[in-house]
Formats: C-alpha cells, structure tokens, sequence
C-alpha cells in the first residue's frame, strides 16, 4: 500500500530556539498583545510585521525583558528545546534549568534585561538608534562588552593589577570588536564619535553593537528604517552573513517588504495584537487577511475575505472527509 508523502516539519517547529506561549499585555483598557503564540526557528530569519499598532515593538519589549507580560510563557532554548516534563519542571523551579549536557532553558518572562542580554544572550536594537553618540565607534562597542570584561577584571581587582587572565579578556574584547567594525565596513571610522556616523552607518554599528556581546538570538526593531536601497541591500547581505558564518537565530521587525521578502525564512503577521498569519513569506504574502490588514480595507471587505477563507476551509474539510 502507497504511503502518504512526508511533509517535513518546518524548523520554527521542529527545532525552535524561542517559543511565545500565549502571551498578553495589557496596558490599563488597553490589549496591545491578545493571546499570541509563535515560535522562531534555530538559526532561522524570523520577521514580525503588521501594520503600525499593532503590537510589534510590545512582544521585542517583552522578549528582552523590558516589558513584564501580564500573561504567558516565553521559553528561550540554548540547545535542543525542552519537552514538556522538562518545560513543567522548569516553570515550577525557577528561570533558568539545564536541559541535556550543558544547555539551558530559560523562562525569558520572568528575567529583568540585563539578565535576559547578559544570561540568555539574547541582544537587541532600538527602533530609535540608541548608541553613545559621544564616544568613539570603538568604544561603542567595548561597552557592549563591559560584563564580560567587568566578570574577567575580577570585578576591578584583577583589573588593578593587570593579572594575564584580565589582559587576555580585554585583548580578546579588542579583537572582537574589531572583526565586528570589519565586518560592518567602518574600521576606517573606529576612532571617530558615533554620533559622527551618517545614519546607515549608525544602523550598522547598532548592529555590531548587539553581536559583540555574542547573542544566540538577535532581535532587531526595524533595521532597514531610513536606509536607502543600496544600504538595504548590504543590510540583507550582513543578515545573511550573521546566520550563515555565526548561526545566530534574527527576529526582526520590518516595515521594507522587499526586505521581509527577500531574507526572511519565516513570517509572523500581528494585526490590534493578534497574530493573523503565521509561515513562509510566499503563504503569507498571498494570505486574504494580510493583504486586507495591510491596504486597511474598511470591516465590510475583511468580513467578507474572511467570510471566503471559512467557507474555503470548510470546503476543503468535507472534500479531505468524504
Ligand atoms: N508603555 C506603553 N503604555 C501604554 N500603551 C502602550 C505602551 N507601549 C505600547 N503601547 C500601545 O500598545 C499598542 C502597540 O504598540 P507597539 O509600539 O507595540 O506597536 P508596533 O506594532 O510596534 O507599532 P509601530 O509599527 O508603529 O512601531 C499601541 O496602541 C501603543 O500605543
């Protein structure tokens, strides 16, 4: 007897490194995230896009632990995903547990930031640009690296007397920042101020900023915002760089299409803090519901487009039934 095809699992499922379990935030009246669940792939390029409102900004902010969710779940993976006895036992203990041999599960909802960037390595950028537009590019990105140098300098002591363990780590956070400057085109402007930089340059360093700290997730709050489409095209080639040479896992935020399209393996679209499509960019780019969220048709028209996507499913359920 024929045997159906096997359809692979996507990766966001078959090996998520961040789940969002049915996550809520309320501000006072208003629901700015309404029950959202998604999960992002291991060393996959994630976008969450909708349209302005919707409550993008909300889920990085509760992600990074800027935010405390007034509900829901949001399990950050290390190495494989837990499974559920161990994700039970997890949320029962605490924050944090050792799955497997080394790696950790951390319950990322329940941690301030600096443990979220610092503990979970999960980096970000701002929609505004937040650098030290006083210091040097370089600098910038040393202090990207201050809790490791801070851990290494034995909080100062080791620092005061220039032990070898102290010197190695400061050597080491030099070279990496200068393979990050590399990297992103502005070792020519290490020693220049920040606030120097023209404003694609600044997204860059932005972007190296993030990486020096060496995150396994890299979330980034609409990094093709303001550039022209040259610098959006070099956006993507460092994306796509990040991922292939780092295996860092990218959530972005992204309001350039032709940047979603381009780079993204998986698409997430959130419209009054509900997710209304979920899946590769070509399902999503033709999804009913998407394009009405996006050209902002009146309720009349997503009634009906709605009304069609129903009686769609609901014919392809009795043809799969009869
Ligand atoms: N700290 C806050 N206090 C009160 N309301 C907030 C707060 N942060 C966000 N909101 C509200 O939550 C809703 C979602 O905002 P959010 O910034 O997450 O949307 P967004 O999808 O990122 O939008 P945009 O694309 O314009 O950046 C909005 O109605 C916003 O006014």
């Amino acid at each position: 007897m024929a045997t159906a095809p096997h359809t692979p699992l996507p990766r966001w499922e078959e090996d998520p490194i961040l789940a969002v379990e049915h996550l809520f935030m309320r501000f006072g009246g208003l629901i700015a995230v309404n029950d959202l669940s998604f999960k992002v792939g291991r060393g996959d390029i994630t976008a969450l896009i909708g349209p302005n409102g919707a409550g993008k900004t909300t889920v990085f902010n509760c992600i990074t632990g800027f935010y405390k969710p007034s509900e829901g779940r949001l399990v950050l993976a290390h190495g494989r995903a837990p499974t559920d006895g161990e994700l039970a036992s997890v949320t029962l203990i605490g924050e944090r547990a050792l799955v497997g041999a080394s790696s950790g599960v951390y319950l990322l909802e329940r941690m301030p930031d600096h443990r979220v960037s610092g503990e979970a390595k999960v980096a970000r950028t701002f929609q505004n640009i937040r650098l030290f537009t006083g210091m040097t590019v370089l600098e910038n990105l040393m202090v990207a690296q201050h809790n490791a140098l801070m851990a290494a300098s034995g909080y100062s002591l080791k620092g005061l007397f220039g032990l070898p363990s102290w010197n190695t780590a400061q050597y080491e956070a030099t070279e990496n920042a200068k393979y990050w400057l590399d990297k992103v085109g502005l070792t020519d402007r290490a020693d220049d101020p920040a606030g120097d930089l023209p404003y694609g340059a600044q997204r860059r360093l932005e972007i190296a900023r993030a990486m020096c700290s060496g995150p396994i997730l890299l979330c980034l709050d609409e990094p093709a915002a303001g550039l022209n489409p040259r610098e959006s095209l070099e956006l993507n080639e460092l994306l796509r760089s990040i991922r292939a040479e780092h295996g860092t896992s990218i959530l972005l935020i992204e309001h350039d299409m032709s940047v979603v399209m381009e780079i993204s393996d998986h698409v997430i679209v959130l419209d009054y803090g509900t997710k209304i499509s979920d899946g590769t960019p070509d399902a999503v780019k033709n999804d009913p519901r998407v394009i009405a969220a996006y050209l902002g048709v009146d309720e009349d028209a997503v009634e009906e487009v709605e009304a069609e996507i129903e009686a769609e499913v609901a014919g392809s359920t009795t043809e799969a039934t009869s």
